[in-house]
Order: structure tokens, then sequence, then C-alpha cells
């Protein structure tokens, strides 16, 4: 039997094992590593993160991505290029990670890499008749496998296609597993490039989660605090928007498109939500002149509202839920704060107070999937028009 094989057996039969989770996000920020420690898999999956970091992107990584990043024309040596460059620049950042953590890659039993959304096409945002749904990662899995080697998973989003759905979100298998309580419904809110939410039910039943996008979380906001405060990346701690006035006639042509009303669940991306579909919103709306500040105020209530909207259409106006927030906007408070104006039912903490911190919480959950790749059964979750595909996801690099 190739030994590859024998290492692979003998792993799935571990009580143990650590994988390294990594996601690098629409944000462009970063590469989040999450060092976890399993035991178990499916329901009784136990997970400690031993280590986190985010190793920021350099100017020029960003630029590079940015070539191509959610554009429907690029030049596709640069794509090729992207591929092997972006897999190397991980393990490369992995290798790093690991050297500060003081831990061997030896000790590190698998890599779960998500990779670099490059492109998101679901069927509704292309619009091409007879097209698939489609997405596109790039990071290959096989050059982290051999640079680190340390067996790797990767591309985690074609199956879910495959299988029928959208390729994202993905995030509804891993919060099933590691957050459900018995006897509390909640919402695990994800606040970063694209916001999204997961319902759990608190009786455990796996055919009432489900997952869905609710719109943009911080893309829009960052992609003009870039351009009207060249330098800057985003608006640290809402400071911006808060010094300004939402201009509602402009908030309301953002939210006049049918992703908001269209049945849950539902992906976008920045392919949709982009500088472009601003500025025609500030056209039909007569916004043009609008002051910086104003106009980061309306796209942070932009941002809130569409996670409301979201909320209220799959549950009503009235429901009242424990939220659990993750992700970068979860730093934003004058975001929070409109968010709380939105759901003013709910009660806003963040996954900290499930023991995950909510700055890992994306790559934890890539980690999730690989431990249950490797050790447990795919399982059926949701139902209806919200089931969720039951398959194992993540292609198998092996080092040699
Ligand atoms: N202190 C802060 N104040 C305001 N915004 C912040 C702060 N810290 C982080 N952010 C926002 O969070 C973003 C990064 O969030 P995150 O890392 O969750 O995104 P991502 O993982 O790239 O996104 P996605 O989940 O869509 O893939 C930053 O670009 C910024 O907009
Ligand atoms: C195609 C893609 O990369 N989508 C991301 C993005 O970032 C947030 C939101 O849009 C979500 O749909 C997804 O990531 C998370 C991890 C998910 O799949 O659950």
């Amino acid at each position: 039997m190739n030994t590859n094989l024998t290492r692979l057996f003998t792993l799935a039969q571990q009580p143990a094992r650590r994988i390294i989770g990594l996601m690098s996000g629409t944000s462009l920020d970063g590469l989040d590593v999450a060092l976890c420690r399993f035991s178990g898999h499916g329901p009784a999956t136990q997970v400690v993160v031993e280590h986190f970091a985010t190793v920021p992107y350099s100017e020029t990584v960003r630029h590079e991505i940015r070539r191509i990043f959610a554009q429907t024309t690029v030049e596709l040596q640069h794509l090729t290029l992207l591929h092997a460059w972006l897999g190397t620049l991980h393990a490369d950042m992995v290798l790093d990670c690991l050297a500060r953590w003081q831990v061997p890659p030896g000790e590190v039993d698998a890599i779960a890499s998500h990779g670099q959304t490059m492109f998101h096409a679901p069927r509704h945002q292309h619009g091409l008749s007879n097209w698939p749904n489609a997405t596109l990662q790039l990071g290959d899995g096989d050059h982290l496998a051999v640079r680190t080697g340390i067996l790797t998973l990767s591309d985690f989003r074609q199956k879910h296609v495959a299988a029928g759905g959208q390729g994202a979100p993905l995030a509804v298998y891993g919060d099933y597993l590691v957050f459900s309580q018995p006897g509390e419904d909640r919402l695990l809110l994800n606040l970063g490039g694209i916001a999204n939410f997961t319902y759990l039910a608190g009786s455990l039943d796996a055919s009432q989660v489900f997952s869905t996008d609710t719109g943009p979380g911080n893309t829009l906001l960052d992609a003009f605090v870039r351009e009207l405060y060249p330098g800057t990346q985003y608006d640290e701690n809402g400071a911006l928007a808060a010094q300004g006035r939402v201009h509602e006639a402009l908030l309301a042509a953002l939210l006049a498109h049918p992703f908001f009303a269209a049945d849950i669940p539902k992906t976008t991306g920045p392919e949709l939500f982009s500088s472009a579909y601003v500025r025609a919103a500030q056209h039909v709306s007569g916004s043009t002149g609008l002051s910086p500040t104003d106009l980061l105020a309306t796209l942070t209530a932009f941002s809130a509202a569409g996670v409301g909207r979201a909320v209220r259409q799959a549950f009503g106006p009235e429901r009242s839920f424990p939220v659990y927030a993750s992700g970068g906007g979860m730093h934003n408070p004058t975001l929070m704060a409109a968010l709380s104006r939105e759901l003013p039912h709910c009660r806003f903490s963040t996954t900290a107070a499930l023991g995950i911190a909510p700055d890992a919480k994306e790559a934890v959950l890539f980690a999730i999937l690989a431990n249950e790749t490797l050790m447990g059964e795919a399982r059926p979750l949701g139902h209806g028009a919200q089931a969720v595909p039951a398959v194992a996801l993540g292609k198998i690099s092996f080092p040699g």
C-alpha cells in the first residue's frame, strides 16, 4: 500500500489530532492561522485553539491579488501564477507561525486551507442561463503539502457546489457541531468582508439549521475608506462613520437589489457589492455629492440593514435571539450599534463567550471541516430549500 495511505489510515484512528486551519477572506487583510487540537468528531467534537495569528498581507500581496480579485476580465497567466505563488506563500506563513510557536511541523497532523477566493459566481449572481453555480479559490494544496511536509486538505467549496450548493456559506457545518447548545436557539453572525449567519436550534434538530449570507459586511466600507482616505485600510473603530449621517434615499437605493428579497439561503461577494454598485445607487438617489463621512455612515447602516432584513425574512420581526458575533466587523462599534437598532430584540455578544476567539473562528471552521473529512461521516443538515449538501469537503494533498 502507498505509505501516504497508511499514514492517512493511522491518522483517522488517532483519538486526538492537531490541525491548522487557514482562512484568508475577502477583506485581504491577511492569512488567519489557527492551530487546533481535536478529539472526537461529529457532535462529540472537542476543539481547543492552541495558537492563533493573523499574518498580515503586504501591500505587494494585496496588489497582486487585486489584479484579478472579483474581476470578470483578467490576465490568465497572472491567475495561473497566483495559484502556485499563494500556495507557497501560505506554506511559508504556516512555517513561520510554527517556528514562532515552537511547534515542529512533524507534530501537526494536517493543514486545512481555504485558499483565496478570487471569484464567486452563484447562478443568481452571474445570471447566465444554462451555466452552473461556481466559485474559485486559489492557493494550491499540493504546494502547501510539499513545502510544509504536512498532509493538506484544501479547496473545500467545490464539493458543496458539485452536490448542489452555491459553494458558501460553509460555516453551517462547523457551527452546528461546535456551537449548538441544548435549550438555546441562537445565531452565529460573522461580520467579514461579506456578512453571514447560521441559525442553530436549541432542540439540536439538525434539520432546522441553515446559514446564509446577508450582504456586505466590511467590503464596501473598506473599499471607500481606501479610496477616500489614501493609506488607510479600514474605518478603525467606526470613527469616521460615527461622524456622518445616514442618507436615507441612498440607503433605500442600496437595498433595492433583488438579492435582499431573494430566498434564503443565498450567497454573494464583492463581485456584486462593489464601488460601482454604490456609485450607481448614488446616481439613482441623487447623492453623488455626499461627504465621505456621510457615505461611510450610510454604508455602515447598509451592512447592518442587510443582516436585519435576512433575520426578519427568516424569522419575522419579533423573534429574539442571542447573537454571537465574529469577524472583523465586530470591532466596529458604529456597525454594532446599527445592528442593535436593526435587531432590538436580539442580545449581542461574541463567540468568545462560547470559547472560540472571534477573530479565529473562520480559520477554526476549516480545521473542523478537515477533522470531519478525516474522521467523521457526512450528515444531513437543514431541510427543503435550506438543505445543506451532506458531503465531506476538501481535497487531500499528500506531502510526497
Ligand atoms: N478595529 C476595527 N474597527 C473597524 N473595523 C475593523 C476593525 N478591525 C477589523 N475591522 C474590519 O474587519 C475587516 C477584516 O475582517 P475579517 O478578517 O473578518 O474579514 P475576512 O475574513 O477577510 O472576510 P470574509 O469573512 O468575508 O471572508 C477589516 O478589513 C475591517 O474592515
Ligand atoms: C465564496 C466565499 O469565499 N465566501 C465567503 C465570504 O466571506 C463570508 C461569506 O462570504 C461566506 O459566504 C464565505 O466564507 C465563510 C467562511 C463561509 O463559507 O461560511
